[in-house]
């Protein structure tokens, strides 16, 4: 599982109904997958490539923060292809066997998607290099002196890979991906046309001015942009006759603790525990996320992203310190000891 969403909490009856409808969601093809418009079209050249030359396309790599559809760009190449999918993830193969198993069992041109590619153990790993480029795995049978290594071909396959943490991939299994897209945060105006074009798909009238209140607080990311409609069709059926206007859906977000910049509970946490806690930093990152009762990595892949993007946060080699706009944005005074620093840096 990649790391929680930030803003679960939206959801306190759980993911079923989440789940089930992401999935109607999903645009069907890169033609209606709108948003990355790069990575589309290199994509679909990649496809149309393999296609022209009725062979197996080389295996892809797709990283990005949470949400911003890399799952859905595996069922758009298998559908695309005409192949069947069959999805695992990283920390389900935690041995070399698991892995095994699951490459016997593919078909000609089968799209394998791993989610979280980067939480594989390392002798799983191993198996897929030599999976990815010659297809066949050598699997170890018996143990001790007398353990032999048979020779196992696996029918071509095209290895659809996903992480949120590309750079914690090894170089050798990154290289043996012949294309590498790199999934951003959506611009406002995609995000409108995304919450208009799942209102449609779930039948809930959205006008464009209160889809842009849903996309503008969505933290640049399609799946919390879903969310956040459904949660604001949640609030117009209770508390205003089923309508939706931009008032009404800027009230359910209130409700919900997104504030005007999308910013969650566990976004202003953090940022609040940077700025008053530990005086702006710099702070390491186990003790923040200690301190806000969240993993280290949901904080590091979730909320950090967005925070750094948006210019609350920074980097450092010390630690993570808060930029002046934090202070800000929380309501807060930046401390005397703080405003020099800023004062010609931070603007
Ligand atoms: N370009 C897009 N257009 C419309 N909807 C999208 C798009 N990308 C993603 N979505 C929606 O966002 C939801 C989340 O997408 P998806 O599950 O593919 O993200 P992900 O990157 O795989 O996330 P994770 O890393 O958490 O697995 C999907 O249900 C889909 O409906």
């Amino acid at each position: 599982m990649t790391p929680r969403i930030a803003d679960d909490p939206l959801d306190p009856h759980g993911r079923t109904d989440e789940i089930a409808v992401d999935g109607a969601l999903r645009p069907p093809s890169l033609d209606e997958f709108k948003g990355q418009p790069r990575v589309a079209e290199q994509l679909g050249l990649v496809l149309a490539a393999a296609q022209h030359r009725n062979a197996v396309p080389d295996h892809v790599l797709l990283s990005g923060p949470p949400g911003l559809g890399k799952t859905t760009l595996a069922m758009i190449i298998a559908h695309e292809l005409g192949a069947p999918l069959r999805i695992s993830s990283g920390p389900a193969i935690q041995h070399a066997g698991d892995l095994a198993a699951i490459l016997s069992g593919l078909t000609e041109g089968e799209v394998f998607f791993l989610d979280e590619i980067h939480r594989m153990s390392r002798p799983a790993e191993e198996m897929l290099y030599m999976a990815m480029e010659d297809f066949r795995v050598d699997v170890i049978v018996g143990k001790g002196p007398g353990a032999t290594e048979i020779p196992l071909e696996i029918p071509p396959f095209v290895l659809v890979g996903a992480t949120t943490r590309a750079g914690l991939l090894p170089g050798p299994l990154r290289d043996r991906f012949g294309f590498t897209g790199q999934l951003d945060y959506y611009d406002a105006a995609d995000l409108v046309g995304i919450v208009q074009r799942s209102a449609s798909l779930l039948d809930i009238a959205v006008d464009r001015a209160s889809a842009s209140v849903i996309a503008g607080r969505s933290r640049g990311t399609p799946r919390i942009a879903n969310r956040l409609l459904r949660r604001v069709r949640d609030f117009a059926l209770v508390k205003a006759s089923g309508r939706i206007d931009p008032d009404v859906a800027a009230a359910a977000l209130e409700l919900y603790e997104v504030d005007a910049l999308g910013l969650d509970r566990l976004d202003r946490s953090v940022l609040e525990a940077l700025c008053v806690r530990f005086a702006g930093g710099p702070v390491g990152l186990g003790t923040l996320a200690m301190s806000v009762g969240e993993e280290a990595e949901t904080v590091e892949e979730v909320a950090e992203p967005f925070l750094i993007r948006q210019g609350f946060l920074m980097r450092t080699p010390r630690g993570r310190v808060a930029t002046q706009r934090a202070w800000q944005h929380l309501g807060l005074k930046v401390p005397a000891s703080r405003a020099d620093l800023f004062s010609d840096a931070d603007g």
